[in-house]
Formats: C-alpha cells, sequence, structure tokens
C-alpha cells in the first residue's frame, strides 16, 4: 500500500560554497545567512516542509557547517521534533581523500544513500538551502503521483534574460518536460527549474547507482532522465529567489519593503531559531529616540534608534546615533553606527561599528553602474564584514570614507583607523 504524502524523505541540499556571496559566507554557509533581520535563509526552506506536513528531514552540510548546525539545533524551532520527526544534519562523508568532498548536488545524495534506505520511504523531495520562497510540497508530491512520474520538478517562468542561470525546460501540453538544457548560453524558453525534485525512491536508487561520474541533477541526471523516462514540471507561479549573489540577496531584502513584492514571511508562516545567536529572544523593545526618523524599513528588537533609517533592514541590536543616516541597506545583528555616519546601500556583518562621521558607500547603484563600470559586472553594494583577524569586531573609524571602488561586483573594507579614506 501506497504511504501517504506526508510521508516522503526531504533532502535539503546546504553544503555549496556560495562564494557569490563574498564575505557574507567567510564564516558560514549560506544557507545560515540572515535574512530580513530576523531569519536565516534555511528558515524558508525547512518551514516549507514543516507547513507541507512532512515529518522527516535530512540536512546535507559540507562547506562551514557549525553556524547552521547551530542554528537548526535539535529542529524543535520547527517542530522537528518527536518519535516520527526530525532534522538530522548528514555531515559530509569524505572518501579516503581530504579533498574527496561532495563534487556536485547528485554526488551529495549518492554519498547519503544509506540515509535513504533506512528510512523508507515511496518519494525523496530533493530541496535547496538557499530560495526565498513560500509552496506546498505536499502538493506537489500528490501531483508528481497523479502524472505517475519517475520525477517531478518544480518549474516557474523567470525572464527571458535570466534563463542562463538556471536549468531551462521545454515542456508539452501535458507539462512533461521533453528537452531540456542546464543554464543555457542562448534561451529557448523562459521556463526555470527552481531545484526542487521530486524523485520516486526506487527510481532515485537505480539512477544514481547507474554511473558515479553523474555528479549533478541539472546537468546529468535530469537530461538523462528526460530523454529516457518520465519527468514532468510542476508549475509554480509565487514569490521565488534564488538568493546566490549579492544583487540577488540584496533585492530580496528590498522586496520585504515592498508590500506588492509577494514576499511575505508573516503569511507565510515562516519560523527561526531566534535562541541561537547573540541574546537570542532576551531583547528588550526596540527604543526610537528624539531624533528617529525611520520610513520604510524593518527593525528588528533590541534597536536603538537616534539617527535616519530609510528602506533598510536592521537585525536585532544595531545602534544608530544622533544624526547618522542608514540608507537602502541591510545591517546585520550588533551594529553600531555612531554620530553623523552615513552608510548609503551597503549591507554590513554582523558586529562592526561605523565610526562618528564615517561615510560608507555612494550613491544609488544606478549611479554607480553607470558611471564606472560595466553593468553587468558592478552592483554598486558595498559589503563590510569580519575578517578572521579581527574575530571579534569590525571598525571602521571615525571620519573615514569608504566608496566602493574598482573591484568589480562588490567590495569588501579593511579595518580604516581614524581619517583614512579608499
Ligand atoms: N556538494 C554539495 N553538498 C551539499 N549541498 C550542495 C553541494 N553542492 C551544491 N549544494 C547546494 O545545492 C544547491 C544547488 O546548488 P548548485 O549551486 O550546484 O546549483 P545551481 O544553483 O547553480 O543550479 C541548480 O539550481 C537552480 C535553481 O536555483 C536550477 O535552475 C538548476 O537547474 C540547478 O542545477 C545549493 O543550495 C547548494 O548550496
Amino acid at each position: 500500500m501506497r504511504r501517504k504524502a506526508s510521508e516522503a524523505l526531504v533532502l535539503l541540499l546546504a553544503g555549496g560554497v556560495g562564494s557569490r556571496l563574498n564575505l557574507l559566507v567567510e564564516t558560514r554557509a549560506k544557507p545560515a545567512v540572515t535574512f530580513g533581520g530576523l531569519y536565516r535563509i534555511i528558515d524558508f526552506s525547512l518551514s516549507n516542509v514543516m507547513n507541507s506536513g512532512l515529518n522527516r528531514v535530512g540536512v546535507l552540510t559540507q562547506y562551514k557547517p557549525l553556524s547552521l548546525m547551530g542554528h537548526i539545533g535539535t529542529g524543535d524551532a520547527w517542530d522537528f521534533t518527536g518519535r516520527s520527526r526530525f532534522v538530522k544534519i548528514l555531515p559530509p562523508r569524505t572518501g579516503m581523500k581530504d579533498s574527496d568532498w561532495y563534487q556536485g548536488t547528485a554526488d551529495a545524495i549518492r554519498r547519503n544513500i544509506d540515509f535513504i534506505e533506512s528510512n523508507p520511504t515511496d518519494e525523496v523531495l530533493i530541496l535547496s538551502g538557499d530560495h526565498i520562497y513560500h509552496m506546498d510540497f505536499a502538493a506537489m508530491i500528490e501531483y508528481h503521483r497523479s502524472k505517475k512520474a519517475d520525477v517531478t520538478v518544480g518549474m516557474m517562468v523567470v525572464p527571458k534574460s535570466q534563463i542562463h542561470q538556471f536549468g531551462a525546460g521545454i515542456t508539452n501540453q501535458d507539462n512533461r518536460i521533453v528537452d531540456w538544457e542546464e543554464k543555457p548560453a542562448v534561451p529557448r524558453t523562459n521556463l526555470a527549474s527552481m531545484g526542487i525534485y521530486v524523485f520516486d525512491q526506487k527510481y532515485l536508487l537505480k539512477t544514481l547507482a547507474r554511473d558515479k561520474n553523474e555528479i549533478d541533477f541539472g546537468m546529468h541526471i535530469l537530461p538523462w532522465a528526460i530523454d529516457n523516462d518520465s519527468v514532468f514540471a510542476y508549475p509554480f507561479y509565487g514569490y521565488w529567489r534564488d538568493v546566490g549573489t549579492i544583487q540577488a540577496y540584496w533585492e530580496a531584502n528590498m522586496d520585504l519593503l515592498k508590500p506588492e513584492s509577494g514576499i511575505s514571511p508573516e503569511a507565510w508562516q515562516i519560523c527561526t531559531n531566534v535562541e541561537a545567536e547573540g541574546r537570542g529572544a532576551d531583547r528588550p523593545a526596540t527604543r526610537y529616540l528624539d531624533g528617529a526618523d525611520v520610513r520604510n524599513s524593518l527593525v528588528s528588537a533590541g534597536c536603538v534608534i537616534n539617527g535616519q533609517v530609510i528602506n533598510s533592514v536592521l537585525s536585532p541590536g544595531v545602534v544608530v546615533e544622533r544624526g547618522a543616516v542608514v540608507k537602502d541597506s541591510i545591517i546585520f545583528r550588533d551594529c553600531r553606527i555612531e554620530e553623523n555616519a552615513t552608510l548609503d546601500l551597503i549591507i554590513s556583518d554582523k558586529l562592526t561599528c561605523f565610526g562618528a562621521g564615517c561615510k560608507v558607500g555612494i550613491g544609488t547603484h544606478h549611479d554607480i553602474a553607470n558611471r564606472l563600470y560595466p553593468k553587468h559586472l558592478y552592483t554598486g553594494i558595498s559589503l563590510v564584514g569580519e575578517f578572521a583577524r579581527i574575530p571579534e569586531r569590525m571598525r571602521i573609524g571615525r571620519n573615514c570614507i569608504v566608496r566602493c571602488n574598482a573591484t568589480p561586483d562588490l567590495f569588501t573594507a579593511p579595518v580604516l583607523q581614524d581619517g583614512e579614506s579608499i
């Protein structure tokens, strides 16, 4: 007899290096990066799993998993505790050599076949830990069953100009995928893979056993399955973003400030583990002093605001002193922005101190992109963050001026002494 859809096993890929997020992934895996002030990116996938009524999750880690493991903890923030409910962190299974880490998404799943075999299931749902979205996986599994598919791929329409970043599928009238190209240079379709797959369990095991050189789902496993077996697209129409680049990450955070964008952690019932870091849930309410001027922003608990905050997202414990301006920026927890400092279009990692009167970031990203650098290379978003040599606190001295410089794509600031400029 068939098991209920809610008994499907979930594998969450959370181990990619995420180097395009640069400084933000210096000390943590991409899914552990803060999002929307309070959340971590992985909260969206985990909450979707919880809200879909699925009970068993394995999280595949590899790159800098410590922060991620601390955040997931026992899984009780997402109600994954109990006799038949769990979230298990699956550490990398290396071979004999140290360098023998997972080669790609399919290789990572292949090395955890014992986990799949020890958790009886009819379907395996494979997800990424770095997507911002809301989706009912139980409905997707029912759809997969109704199509009698071997594999079902979550897919959505994106602008043709973006299709080169995704797996691209051509479907027939019945939504069966008949042609596929991973990250095509020349777009033939605007239907993109969301990297969300439902596999028939037996089919997955058979497929992974076929050829160890097939290390990636988009590059190897899906093209073969489409040519030989039954692969369907599951159409998705809501908000979904892969926040794997600085630009996409910044834009998705800014979408939180636009009600019309369709992103809504509150309506989507996204849960997080507030206990994991810093002062956890014990933060006091935010204080707005008489110099505060806050517009269109998200300000988390424990902040003290006495300056201007415009179109920005602040994590817990951020202090904005009198006369300081924070504009179009994302500020992680416990940063301090001293008197008359100006932050314009920046992302700052936690615990950074911006000295009085300093200026970090300039103009709008359109200005910068148009004036100085080719548009496709340059985001104009300044990144400020911790470096290994100052683990505790990053400081930009008084009256320093930090402009986006000639580094294409992003700019990282070293520790600056008072009055220094770059
Ligand atoms: N070795 C490893 N161990 C554990 N986790 C790992 C891993 N390698 C990667 N991951 C994780 O798996 C997910 C997908 O990783 P990739 O970066 O390889 O795919 P990409 O996003 O380029 O394309 C894919 O996702 C996009 C949608 O974003 C699709 O369009 C495209 O077809 C598909 O190939 C990420 O969450 C990543 O962190």
